[in-house]
């Protein structure tokens, strides 16, 4: 018989779990989401195989329970599970972006001997929804888990062994350390980037024409701003000490910031700078994660008519699929660079190879 597997949220990551897991395994996927749009375009999309009226009703028949709604929803869903009589061997896991609170919930499945291994796979996007949702989307990131001390070896290893259709990279922290590490590499820059586009979105109720000119370096550092404000807000909730601790550090280096520029110290300044180009320089760049997440080729191209559609044809003729693509404005309105995104790095490889004898000119980082 065909093992099944319930998905507890039908957005981008619960879709993007339920694709990853069929592409390993033949198996039966039920879906829930308080969103009753949600479950019939998961249904559409084939991301589900059939739906569940309510929680319990999905959870008694699983092997295999994968919550993936915002983190306040989550603690409500292992709540509600609590309550269920559970197969034995069910593993639970969730997808949440913050780690300790939703640890401290789960004893309450724990302390009825029902397996729960808190999961955080460390790729995304700023689009929300099952329409987003793909099988290749945590390929190469890191994907986290908690398990508490009392599971076992075995069943970390079976969750694994679900989860292997996704091409991650397991990595296994306490929740601690989770909470302190995304809370500065993801929770806090999303703060950022919000505060960026407020400090513009002031500065447009003057004057309109700065939000003609937010192009390039703007729209990059804020497109995770257009991300899910339930998602981000349930996150800031459950990690409040450790943000509180980073917005400290934070607005202290402003004040450093601050004072080198009064004092008009170049020298200072330019370090400033060298230093953090030099620290972003040397990330992992192959690694999907925090930084950069995609494949991306950047192409030079002519601003004039049918210029995108020269570069996708020559890529379609040799069957090179493009996951994305963006052009990214030099001036306003004149467009100067175009951002494809690949599968794979072999796509990639094989794109900028094909398009340099088509005399274009490719960067892999811009
Ligand atoms: N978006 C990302 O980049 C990303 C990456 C990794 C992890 N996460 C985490 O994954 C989880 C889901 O995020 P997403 O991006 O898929 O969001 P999403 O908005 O695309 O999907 C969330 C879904 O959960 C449903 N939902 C909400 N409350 C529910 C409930 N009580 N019962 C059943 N369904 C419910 C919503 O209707 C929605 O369909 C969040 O915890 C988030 O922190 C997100
Ligand atoms: O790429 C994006 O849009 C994301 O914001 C992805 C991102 C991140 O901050 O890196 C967002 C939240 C998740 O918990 C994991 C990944």
């Amino acid at each position: 018989m065909k093992k099944t597997v319930f998905v507890i949220g039908l957005g981008l990551i619960g879709g993007s779990i339920a694709l990853a897991i069929k592409r390993k395994y033949d198996i039966n996927i039920i879906g829930f989401d308080v969103n009753e749009e949600r479950v019939g375009l998961a249904k559409t999309l084939q991301v589900i195989d059939e739906s569940a009226n309510s929680i319990e009703e999905g959870a008694v028949k699983a092997n295999l329970i994968v919550i993936s709604a915002p983190v306040q929803q989550t603690e409500k869903i292992i709540e509600q599970l609590a309550t269920v009589d559970l197969d034995p061997s069910v593993i639970i896991t969730d997808v949440g972006s913050t780690k300790k609170q939703i640890m401290k919930k789960a004893e309450l499945l724990l302390e009825k001997g029902v397996t729960f291994i808190g999961g955080h796979p460390m790729a995304g996007s700023h689009k929300s929804g099952v329409s987003a949702a793909r099988a290749h989307l945590f390929e190469n990131a890191f994907y986290i888990l908690t398990p508490s001390k009392q599971t076992s070896r075995e069943k970390i290893d079976e969750l694994k062994d679900w989860l292997e259709g996704t091409k991650a990279n397991f990595l296994i922290l306490s929740p601690d350390e989770h909470d302190e590490l995304t809370g500065a590499i993801s929770h806090f820059p999303h703060i950022v980037a919000a505060s960026l586009v407020h400090q513009v979105a002031m500065i447009a109720e003057e004057n309109s024409t700065v939000s003609r000119l937010a192009a390039g370096g703007f729209r990059d550092i804020t497109r995770i701003a257009s991300s899910s404000p339930i998602m981000w807000r349930d996150i800031l909730l459950h990690n409040k000490e450790i943000l509180l601790k980073l917005l400290q550090k934070w607005q202290e280096e402003m004040e450093r910031v601050k004072d080198m520029i009064r004092r008009m110290d170049g020298e200072a300044i330019y370090h400033y700078f060298l230093e953090a180009k030099q620290f972003r320089d040397g990330l992992p760049i192959r690694q999907k994660g925090a930084i950069p997440a995609f494949y991306d080729l950047y192409v030079d191209v002519l601003d004039h008519p049918g210029s995108i559609s020269e570069v996708t044809s020559i890529l379609a003729k040799e069957e090179i699929s493009i996951t994305n693509i963006r052009i990214i404005e030099i001036r306003e309105d004149i467009m100067g660079v175009l951002r494809l995104s690949f599968r794979n790095e072999d796509d990639r490889k094989k794109a900028q190879e094909v398009l340099a004898q088509h005399k274009y000119e490719t960067f892999i980082e811009m």
